[in-house]
């Protein structure tokens, strides 16, 4: 491919991108390796230079664009190279005067008024840096130093003690330790929500939220003896459980929930739950390292409708929890109305609930929660909170 072709094939992706966002679809990664399935003619220095420009125009436009070729015109515009490839053969038209060009910014101005206040204008930039790949190590079966003896390149998360670092675009799904089940990829902030929640051997412990098990695994690898229950109501997420459980060595149990049944699904955990985990739906604004195009998706219309099924849960859980027991609540944002007044809200709902502190290092004190943001944590962006159910 000629680069103007490139810059062409970046405009079509981009386009369908924008879709995507909007309707609810596919992640861009997902778009792009779709895009290249059936254009076999693309070597593989084709693929990478089309997908470092689709995500070029990603990360410098916070507002969706109108359109893959607006987004294409405002990143040619910082670049005198890219701006002489309009008109080229196989690539984009040439600009017709005034045509629109998406603007540069960070995030949509209206999501920079739902931030929380402790993430300021200074700490933007480090929202849309590439993440690194941190490992979570399978404690139940082996040590930290144990793993980073075969990663010679690794080292040790700062603040999970389960963690090891490696660089963004390092593979590990051919390594032993990860065939193994040594080893799950997960971001530090991710080990740090297990970690807040301190479970211990014996516990019963229900995994609310649990998608494709992240968090489950985590805890069962902190807590071996504990009984772990892991619900959620995707079937397909829920389903790429168990074979990671069996990898890991692991014993969780699966249940499929069907809204708004989920009270009577989980009717023999009521009262009775040591701990519950609702790493809930969200926004995804803290994890714009990995899913820059996750700044599209939001809306005003969906941030009421995650942030309402957000209380939905948490009262859920909070029948779940036993006289005694911990609820611990964690979104993957950095949106107040999500955390920090989230939190709020549940504690005026259910007022003799108490609020614990949170024991992970790092983080800063929002409301009765910890934040871990990238510019502050080098982690993803979560909210995490603990709160006690008075005995
Ligand atoms: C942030 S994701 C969970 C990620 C997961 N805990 C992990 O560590 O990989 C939120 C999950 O909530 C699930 N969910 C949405 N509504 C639900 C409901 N009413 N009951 C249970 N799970 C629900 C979604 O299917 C999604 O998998």
């Amino acid at each position: 491919m000629t680069p103007a072709a490139r810059l062409q094939a970046a405009s079509e992706i981009l386009d369908a991108v924008i879709a995507s966002a909007r309707d609810d679809g596919p992640p861009a990664d997902a778009i792009v390796t779709r895009y290249f399935k059936t254009r076999r003619y693309a070597g593989s220095k084709d693929r990478r230079a089309v997908r470092e420009l689709v995500f070029r125009a990603i990360r410098r436009t916070g507002e969706r664009p109108d359109s893959g070729r607006a987004a294409i015109i405002g990143l040619a515009e910082g670049d005198e190279a890219l701006a002489a490839m309009f008109g080229e053969p196989r690539g984009p038209e040439p600009r017709t005067p005034g045509e629109a060009a998406s603007s540069s910014s960070l995030l949509p101005s209206w999501v920079i008024a739902e931030l929380s206040p402790l993430v300021r204008e200074t700490e933007f930039p480090a929202l849309l840096e590439r993440a690194p790949l941190d490992l979570r190590v399978n404690v139940a079966r082996t040590s930290r130093d144990a793993i980073l003896e075969g990663f010679p390149e690794g080292t040790a998360t700062p603040l999970s003690p389960w963690g090891i670092r490696l660089a963004a675009d390092s593979r590990v799904d051919d390594h032993p330790a990860f065939a193994g089940g040594l080893v799950e990829v997960q971001d530090e902030g991710s080990q740090l929500i297990a970690l807040a929640c301190g479970a211990r051997s014996g516990e019963t412990i229900l995994d609310l939220c649990a998608g494709a098990g992240g968090k489950s695994l985590a805890l069962a690898a902190a807590a071996p003896g504990a009984r772990i229950l892991a619900a959620d109501s995707n079937r397909m997420r829920l389903s790429k459980l168990p074979p990671r459980a069996e990898r890991a060595g692991a014993t969780i149990e699966t249940r499929l929930l069907n809204p708004p049944k989920e009270l009577d699904e989980l009717a023999e955990w009521r009262n009775q739950t040591d701990l519950v985990l609702v790493d809930a739906p969200c926004s995804g604004s803290g994890t714009s390292r990995r899913n820059p195009e996750g700044r599209w998706r939001i809306t005003p219309d969906r941030l009421d409708r995650v942030v309402a099924l957000q209380e939905g849960l948490l009262d859920i859980a909070a029948e779940l929890v036993r006289p005694g027991g911990r609820l611990v609540y964690a979104v993957c944002s950095l949106l107040s109305r999500e955390g920090a007044g989230q939190i709020d809200r549940f504690l005026v709902r259910h007022s003799s609930w108490i609020s614990e502190d949170v024991p992970i290092a790092g983080g800063r004190r929002d409301g009765t929660g910890t934040l871990l943001t990238p510019g502050h944590d080098g982690t993803d962006g979560f909210f995490v909170a603990r709160l006690g159910r008075p005995c």
